[in-house]
């Protein structure tokens, strides 16, 4: 099987008979993708354990693939971690077809219906910014890790549309969720390796691969779990006319017998929902919080913003966005340099495919490399240096780049981008009109400005900060 490929089959890199270039892709996976892509083309093959993917890494074959071409690029592959736990459920790994397009339609217009994208939801996350900036001003100006709380307010926003009400930061049951939504995609090394088990299944077997598998069994079952448990309080008090959030919406599908509206599927959905709107929006929040930080200069300029558009002490509306172009500059920026999921989710081809004059057959693994988009220098001017004016013209105005794809494209693209991008400018300007944020004191150096991804989500490594209030 080794050599045999595919007649037209994107040519890339074998490495070794079995592990195939696993040892090879090193900490930044998406870094070595994008320099193989220079050797072998944007679209390249590449061994992975016995089987042949495929990596996207330019723009325009991502496009092309994921927009153009969605109905053949939009499956996803069986990988055996997620497999034996998911059982085909939930929302975020499973393949394109009947199950998924009734549970995206039901997910974006329930969301929508419980507040994204209106007044509602603005409202909630204003709630949730008072707890958060309350927590931090009890720190009393010393040094604190920022991390843990921002997991906490990121996930209370989405435990309020999808469970009616936010959890308080030092509830005991909310404080298990977060351990266990915590602790595995956003670790470099365990991430590698449950990539590995997802390549070679037969690790999943072999210590200490089998303890990692173990560990991430048991935070799913606690998970799920915790959810079941707010499954049947639902059940206990549920009204047809009177739906109060996304169980509330669930159930009722489901009592109307609707396809593919189970029990099963609500707990996982629950848990990818947490899962895939935890991570990725508190991540975001720490890069930004660590530039803060390494440019001094760029704080004061969002300050300026946030003071002359909203004031020190008006409630922050969306509405202000559009008036705030160094903030979005920064945002944007923030997205590109960091970006959160570098490789997106691998996607799969469900049909026989053709891109670039390489034929990619049904059934293949295809990695969307959205970092090599966000630094290829032929789209970005020293794409290495964190510049927001780049986004800006001379004018002053806010300029969008369709480079910047930080929540991929196509049908698959992220189900949460309303809701995280309003997180986002919403904690930031609230964040940035409250506090001064400086080094700690008691540390001689600055965060690291990179650290380790392993592919998933892409993480800084543990910090500590002290905010001034203002
Ligand atoms: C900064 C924050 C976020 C980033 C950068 C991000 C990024 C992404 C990316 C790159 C994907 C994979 C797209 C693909 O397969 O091509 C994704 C999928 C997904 N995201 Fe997000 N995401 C963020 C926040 C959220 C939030 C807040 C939610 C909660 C509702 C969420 C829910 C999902 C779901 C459910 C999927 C799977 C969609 C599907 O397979 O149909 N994400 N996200």
């Amino acid at each position: 099987y080794w050599y045999k490929r595919p007649k037209g089959f994107p040519p890339g890199p074998r490495g070794i008979p079995f592990l195939g270039i696993i040892p090879r892709l090193g900490n930044f996976p998406e870094k070595s993708l994008f320099k193989w892509s220079k050797m072998y083309g944007p679209v390249m093959s590449l061994r992975m354990g016995r089987k042949d993917w495929v990596s996207l890494n330019d723009y325009d074959s991502i496009y092309k693939a994921l927009s153009k071409q969605h109905t053949k690029f939009s499956g996803r592959p069986v990988l055996p971690v997620f497999a034996q736990f998911n059982q085909g459920s939930g929302i975020v790994r499973i393949d394109y077809a009947a199950l998924w397009k009734s549970q995206r339609k039901f997910g974006l217009n329930t969301l929508r219906g419980f507040g994204v994208g209106k007044r509602s939801m603005e409202e909630r996350i204003l709630k949730e910014t008072t707890f958060l900036n309350d927590w931090i001003r009890s720190q009393n100006g010393n040094a604190f890790s920022p991390v843990v709380v921002l997991h906490k307010a990121t996930a209370s926003n989405i435990a309020s549309i999808i469970y009616g009400k936010r959890f308080e930061y030092n509830d005991k049951t909310f404080n298990r969720l977060i351990d266990s939504i915590t602790g595995v995609y956003d670790d470099a090394d365990a991430n590698f390796a449950l990539q590995c088990m997802n390549l070679a299944p037969v690790l999943m077997h072999v210590p200490p691969f089998s303890k990692l598998n173990a560990l991430i069994l048991e935070k799913y079952r606690t998970i799920l779990e915790i959810c079941q448990q707010i499954v049947e309080q639902h059940k206990k008090t549920f009204q047809e006319d009177e739906l109060r959030d996304f169980i509330d919406a669930f159930l009722k599908e489901m009592y109307e017998g609707n396809a593919g509206f189970t029990d099963k599927q609500l707990l996982h959905y629950l848990r990818h929902l947490l899962g895939a709107g935890t991570d990725t929006t508190a991540t975001m929040l720490n890069w930004s919080l660590i530039f803060l930080l390494h440019y001094p200069e760029v704080q004061k300029k969002l300050r300026n913003e946030a003071m002359k558009i909203v004031g020190r002490s008006t409630p922050v509306k969306m509405t202000f966005k559009s008036d705030m172009p160094y903030t979005k500059a920064f945002i944007e920026e923030v997205l590109r340099y960091r970006t959160i999921v570098p490789l997106a989710v691998a996607h799969k081809t469900n049909e026989n495919s053709e891109l670039n004059g390489h034929v990619i057959p049904k059934d293949t693994a295809v990695l969307v490399n959205l970092w090599a988009v966000h630094n290829d220098p032929d789209y970005w001017d020293e794409p290495e240096i964190f510049k927001p004016e780049r986004f800006i013209d001379d004018q002053g105005r806010f300029v969008k780049s369709s480079h910047v794809i930080p929540f991929s494209l196509g049908p698959r693209h992220c189900l949460g981008e309303q809701l995280a991008q309003m997180e986002i400018f919403i904690f930031l300007v609230s964040l940035i009109q409250n506090f001064e944020f400086v080094p700690d004191p008691n540390s001689g150096e600055l965060p690291p400005l990179d650290s380790p991804s392993s592919g998933f989500i892409f993480t800084p490594p543990p910090y500590t900060l002290a905010a001034k209030e203002l």
